[in-house]
């Protein structure tokens, strides 16, 4: 995480020029396509859906980012993002990048010095990150310099880049593609694997939820963004969804730049502060029976505050958010319209979630079929072929 600067107003700029409320709506058809090609998944291999949900974040990221056209199965692209996306949550899982933001000399240390190993860690995965960013980018100037470059955020980017770019320029045409992967694909994983979880845990919401759709498409097509202002009951359940088990839940640690008082509290510059986003989202006072999934709270005449607090807070707030409600969007509403999500043989999932900067739902087993024969149709006839 680079500090508050220059440097990060920066790149804070580029990234919002290419995931602005505006320019992330053009994402949308890429979106869809990713969709469908899940719901495909789905129907051919149900029991495999946690696998299918991070493909898909794959190929929204990789064909936003880079113009990637993923491959339906072992994309090259997907495994090396995919084995990055492990390392990251391993770091993250074990507190590393937190020891090592509050004692950067540790990678100075010898190995056996307590806390050093993260030295060993760090050098296991900075090549595959490295090769990560770095392949797609060089793929994608190559096919530049040949004029068969799909249009793609790395490709704008390289194209902006002239004889008196900056070093620094540079680096940000590799860093904001590839930071899109980083942190974009395990959040909106994550998110909707609460969705699954949540679905089979309350499967009298997921029933209002689909006759809500039904009563736009009328069964006989699925929905997409067209529909988005039509459905009250899906955006209930979604803002749910977000609020119920928040993807980050103690966001991204900050640090001080100056010394602050806080509730009486002396807190001296260079602290590290985390927000709590877990429990801003399970204030009783504001989300009654906050552990319940009730997405009814939400559709009262005077509803609590929209849970924006889950994408953070303040100059570093979440810059994907637009994008990644789009995506979860899309892939919520066309789910619930295709199909049924029940527990394995009664028997409901639990509701335990790991630990880590990105908290998922542990691995659970679900029952997931087609809601008739024409919803199975419907999902074979609209795939896009990648
Ligand atoms: C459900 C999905 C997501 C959730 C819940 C989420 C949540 C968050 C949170 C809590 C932060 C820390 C904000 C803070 O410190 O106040 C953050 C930062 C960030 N997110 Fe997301 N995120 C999601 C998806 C995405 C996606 C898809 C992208 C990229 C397209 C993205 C890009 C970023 C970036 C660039 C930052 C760092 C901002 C900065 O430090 O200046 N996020 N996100």
């Amino acid at each position: 995480m680079l500090p508050y600067g220059d440097r990060w107003r920066r790149l804070r700029r580029a990234f919002h020029a290419h995931f602005d409320a505006t320019t992330s709506k053009e994402y949308r058809p890429l979106e869809m396509q990713a969709v469908q090609r899940l719901l495909r998944n789905l129907l051919e291999n149900p029991d495999n859906f946690s696998q299918h949900l991070k493909h898909m974040a794959g190929q929204v990221i990789l064909s936003i980012a880079y113009g990637i056209d993923v491959r339906p199965e072992g994309d090259p692209h997907v495994a090396v993002a995919e084995a990055v996306l492990e390392a990251v949550s391993v770091v993250s899982s074990n507190s590393w990048a937190m020891l090592l933001d509050m004692m950067p000399w540790l990678l100075y240390m010898p190995g056996w010095f307590p806390g050093a190993s993260i030295k060993h860690e760090a050098s296991k995965w900075l090549p595959i990150v490295d090769s990560m960013i770095g392949k797609p980018h060089a793929e994608v100037k190559a096919a530049l310099a040949d004029g068969r470059a799909p249009p793609s955020v790395a490709a704008k980017m390289i194209l902006q880049l002239d004889e008196n770019s900056s070093e620094e320029e540079i680096w940000t045409t590799k860093a904001i593609p590839g930071f899109v992967y980083l942190v974009g694909a395990d959040t909106t994983v994550s998110s909707l694997r609460t969705f699954f979880l949540a679905m089979a845990l309350y499967p009298e919401v997921q029933r209002k939820a689909q006759a809500e759709i039904d009563s736009i498409t009328s069964g006989s097509r699925l929905p997409d963004f067209s529909d988005m202002a039509s459905f009250t009951y899906v955006d209930a359940l979604i803002k749910e969804v977000l609020r119920w088990h928040p993807v980050a839940p103690l966001g991204i640690p900050r640090r001080l730049m100056e010394d602050d008082i806080y509730n009486g509290y002396f807190i001296p510059a260079g602290s590290m502060v985390m927000s709590n986003i877990w429990a801003i989202m399970h204030d009783h006072s504001i989300y009654p029976e906050p552990n319940r999934f009730y997405p009814e709270r939400w559709l009262v005449p005077d509803p609590p505050p929209s849970p924006e607090a889950v994408f953070g807070h303040g100059r570093r707030i979440c810059q994907g958010r637009f994008m990644a409600r789009d995506s979860i969007w899309a892939a919520i509403v066309n789910i619930l319209a295709s199909f049924e999500i029940k527990s394995v043989n009664g028997n409901p999932p639990k509701e335990v979630y790991t630990s880590g900067i990105v908290s998922y739902p542990e691995a659970f087993e679900l029952d997931i079929r087609p809601r008739s024969d024409v919803a199975a149709a419907l999902v074979h006839g609209t795939v896009f072929e990648c």
